[in-house]
């Protein structure tokens, strides 16, 4: 028996999120198109007859510009010290650049193995793909180099039994029906603060946070009260649009996401709070889970 931890690293979009939700086969980390959503540490647990891998979500590593910043890089560096098998991932479809480099320098020094991913293979042709495969084993010394492609389906299977095969021996870490450690309510918030976030991230990319208040369960019903915390009074406007537009399609939006992640039905009651620069401010940052 085999069990450890892996996490997927990478720039910004490189597919990291993607990757970890084709691998799981359910919606539990942020995917977006635009770089950088992706904060808390999310755990999904594989299980397989002989070994259980489990894979962590972590924020990408960037210059530092506020307390959460640094926070964020903190938590990154801790979960990379801490695990036993890296998928470094680099796309496919795009040139090889100093970001790789970068984080490519910065896992030298770890104790995990360090298998390069070559994702969204579906982009590219055989060709090219060959190309960067090469180019990325002259990257570092990888243990392995594996393509994949989260959209396809190409190779998840092969990168999850290559990922195993670096970890240590030991017995099972979790239950044999966990698929995730994060609390439910972190899961719900995460899917709300994606709902808010679509459209507006341009404006808003770093401002908003969630906070679900309360999941009360009644019956076949899930009664959801949660909070969308803005900086400023003029991004609140902006969130709930005009008469209040905006909010209403955040609402669907999350509602269906939740109800799929759940599997009941939900009534979701959200409300927009001015948090004055919660970024900066270590009380305000505590109570929104960082
Ligand atoms: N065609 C294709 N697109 C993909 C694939 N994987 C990810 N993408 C797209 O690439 C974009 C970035 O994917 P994410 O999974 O959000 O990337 P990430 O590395 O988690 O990004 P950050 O959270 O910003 O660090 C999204 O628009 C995805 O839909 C893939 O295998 N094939």
């Amino acid at each position: 028996m085999k069990a450890g931890f892996a996490c997927f690293v990478g720039r910004p979009n490189a597919g990291k999120s993607t990757l970890t939700n084709a691998i799981v086969g359910q919606k539990i980390a942020i995917t977006s198109s635009k770089p950088q959503t992706t904060r808390h540490v999310i755990r999904a647990v594989l299980h397989k007859p002989d070994a259980q891998l489990v894979l962590v979500d972590t924020p990408g590593l960037h210059r530092p510009r506020t307390l959460l910043g640094e926070r964020l890089n903190d938590l990154v560096r801790q979960t990379w010290s801490e695990v036993d098998a890296i998928g470094l991932c680099v796309p496919a479809d795009e040139e090889i650049g100093r970001g790789d480099r970068f984080i490519t320098g910065e896992l030298a020094e770890l104790k995990a193995s360090v298998i390069a991913v070559v994702t969204k293979a579906d982009l590219v042709d055989k060709k090219r793909l060959a190309e960067q495969l090469l180019a990325v084993s002259q990257l570092a010394e990888f243990a392995e180099v594996v393509p994949v492609s989260a959209v396809s389906g190409y190779q998840l299977d092969t990168l999850v039994d290559v990922m195993t095969k670096y970890l240590p021996e030991s017995p099972q870490l979790y239950p044999d029906d966990m698929l995730t450690d994060e609390p439910e309510h972190v899961l719900v918030a995460e899917l709300v603060r994606e709902a808010a976030l679509e459209g507006v991230r341009d404006e808003l990319p770093h401002s908003i946070a969630v906070v679900v208040e309360e999941m009360i369960r009644e019956g076949s019903l899930t009664k959801i009260y949660a909070d969308i915390y803005v900086e400023r009074s003029s991004q609140k406007a902006i969130v709930i649009g005009h008469k209040a537009s905006r909010l209403k399609d955040v609402g669907t939006r999350a509602r269906a996401e939740i109800e799929a992640l759940l599997g009941s039905r939900i009534y979701l009651d959200l409300h927009v709070r001015v948090a004055k620069d919660w970024q900066r401010d270590p009380k305000q940052l505590r109570k929104l889970g960082f």
